[in-house]
């Protein structure tokens, strides 16, 4: 059977309600209303890419959980096309755009209270989506056209699958700028795998996301976070992460042909 063509632009258009995007204090989550067709056609991107150059089983952060695992990991940069990278962008664009309204461009008091925002205001100002955009705090940033260069183009798309007790223990997305995730499947699939937050590894408090199929988180990848082991069934996650130039080539993990973003 032939799949339908996707049309993003009415992803753009149609799929999120950005008056619902919440601010919580480690992360934004978004409301997806209708993320069907964009969940499985990524996932049916993923199938092309399950052999072994572009998977493996992964485990790491800091974990109290006996008789657990991690996550199976899938690599997508070479198996989606560059649609998928620009609605990252889109997505990062508006919930900057949105939080600016709701906040206000952050000053030095919103910045210490919820999430380091000036990086991600430098990247998303160079996103044509994010057009409300207007000011920008550029004092601190020397070599500012590189660097947001490098961010856009530097990112990695990755299928996770957690099942028989997987999860991963506290820790920093350490490569990470900025990490997007979107659960892809009904969390009704499967019990356990809460991901959780706290601003440092010491933090005491921890905020846990309330996570629906086709929701978006959106986190600054120097805030903690776990996921719990997951009891029953399958969770499955699509993680994108936005990097520094040639970080990703460096250690493997994605082909420098894969960053090549085509705007036109
Ligand atoms: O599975 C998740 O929700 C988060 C995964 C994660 O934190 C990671 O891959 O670094
Ligand atoms: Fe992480």
């Amino acid at each position: 059977k032939q799949m339908k063509a996707y049309n993003y632009s009415s992803f753009y258009n149609n799929n999120f309600d950005w008056s619902q995007m919440r601010i919580f204090s480690n992360y934004i989550h978004i409301k997806n209303i209708n993320s069907q067709n964009f969940l499985h056609q990524i996932t049916s991107n993923a199938a092309k890419c399950t052999d072994r150059t572009h998977s493996e089983h992964r485990s790491f952060g800091a974990s109290g959980y006996k008789n657990s695992s991690g996550h199976d990991v899938t690599f997508l940069n070479d198996c989606v096309d560059d649609r998928v990278h620009n609605y990252f962008h889109y997505l990062l664009g508006n919930a900057f755009s949105t939080f600016q309204s709701k906040r206000g461009l952050s000053t030095s008091a919103s910045k210490k209270k919820y999430i380091k925002w000036d990086k991600l205001a430098q990247f998303i100002l160079n996103n044509p989506m994010a057009t409300r955009v207007e000011i920008l705090p550029t004092d601190k940033v020397t070599n500012f056209d590189q660097e947001i260069k490098d961010w856009q183009r530097d990112n990695t798309i990755e299928l996770l699958s957690y099942e028989k007790r997987g999860h991963i223990g506290w820790h920093i997305d350490s490569d990470s700028n900025v990490t997007i995730a979107i659960l892809v499947n009904n969390p009704r699939e499967f019990i356990g795998g809460e991901l959780e937050f706290r601003t440092s590894e010491k933090d005491s408090v921890v905020e846990r996301a309330k996570f629906e199929e086709g929701d978006v988180l959106i986190w600054n990848a120097n805030t903690a976070h776990q996921v719990l082991p997951v009891i029953r069934g399958t969770r499955k996650v699509l993680v994108v992460e936005f990097w520094n130039l040639g970080r990703s080539w460096q250690v493997g993990r994605v082909g420098p042909q894969d960053h090549i973003l085509q705007t036109s």
